[in-house]
């Protein structure tokens, strides 16, 4: 997605950044993120990107390919480039519209880093000035991955299939009722 970047998995750091997967992502997904495999992420993507005049400014709204993603902002002296999140989807849903409780933007502080699922759509805004370098660690579950083939419903995760579900429910119990205030007039 990125022009400017680089695959660190490629400069010898893959052993590295498993160790940091396994010793400490996994271990804080285990807690955050159960219910897209955040106990079982077996692998990761590590990369760095650089924004700047000179450089990419901006990153469209997308999905990553991770369960969950480490965003470590390096720094160095920047202004804009904020993410913007707008909601955690599966890939059925991931164009319908964002809900207004879904709108969070977080602006990156060099040395602080933001743990997100990988399915939470966001992008980054422009970087207005000056040089921003981040670090990406898309961090996969193949466990997860083999479930959701055979899975239809993610309402644990998706706030579309969530607000589905309770539309569903919804309306079963409004027929449910309906019914029942029917049968009451046939009695009398
Ligand atoms: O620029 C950023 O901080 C976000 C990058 C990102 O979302 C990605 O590479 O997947
Ligand atoms: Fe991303």
């Amino acid at each position: 997605m990125n022009t400017y970047g680089a695959v660190l998995d490629d400069f010898g750091m893959e052993t590295m950044l498993d160790k940091v997967m396994e010793e400490y992502i996994r271990t804080i997904s285990k807690v955050l993120f159960p219910e897209v495999g955040g106990s079982t992420l077996d692998a990761h993507h590590g990369f760095v990107v650089e924004y700047g005049m000179d450089r990419d400014l901006d990153l469209g709204f997308h999905v990553d390919d991770s369960e969950v993603t480490l965003n470590v902002c390096l720094g160095k002296q920047f202004s804009g480039g904020e993410l913007f999140f707008r909601g955690v989807r599966c890939e059925k849903h991931v164009n319908t519209e964002t809900q207004s409780e879904e709108i969070f933007d977080f602006s990156h502080v060099p040395g602080r880093a933001v743990l997100h699922r990988g399915r939470h759509r966001h992008g980054a805004r422009a970087t207005t000035s000056g040089n921003r370098i981040n670090l990406l660690l898309w961090c996969r579950s193949s466990v997860f991955r083999e479930l959701r083939k055979y899975q239809k419903d993610f309402s644990s995760w998706c706030a579309e299939c969530q607000r589905e579900k309770k539309e569903r429910q919804h309306q079963s119990v409004s027929a449910a009722k309906l019914e029942l205030l029917r049968g009451g007039e046939t009695a009398t």
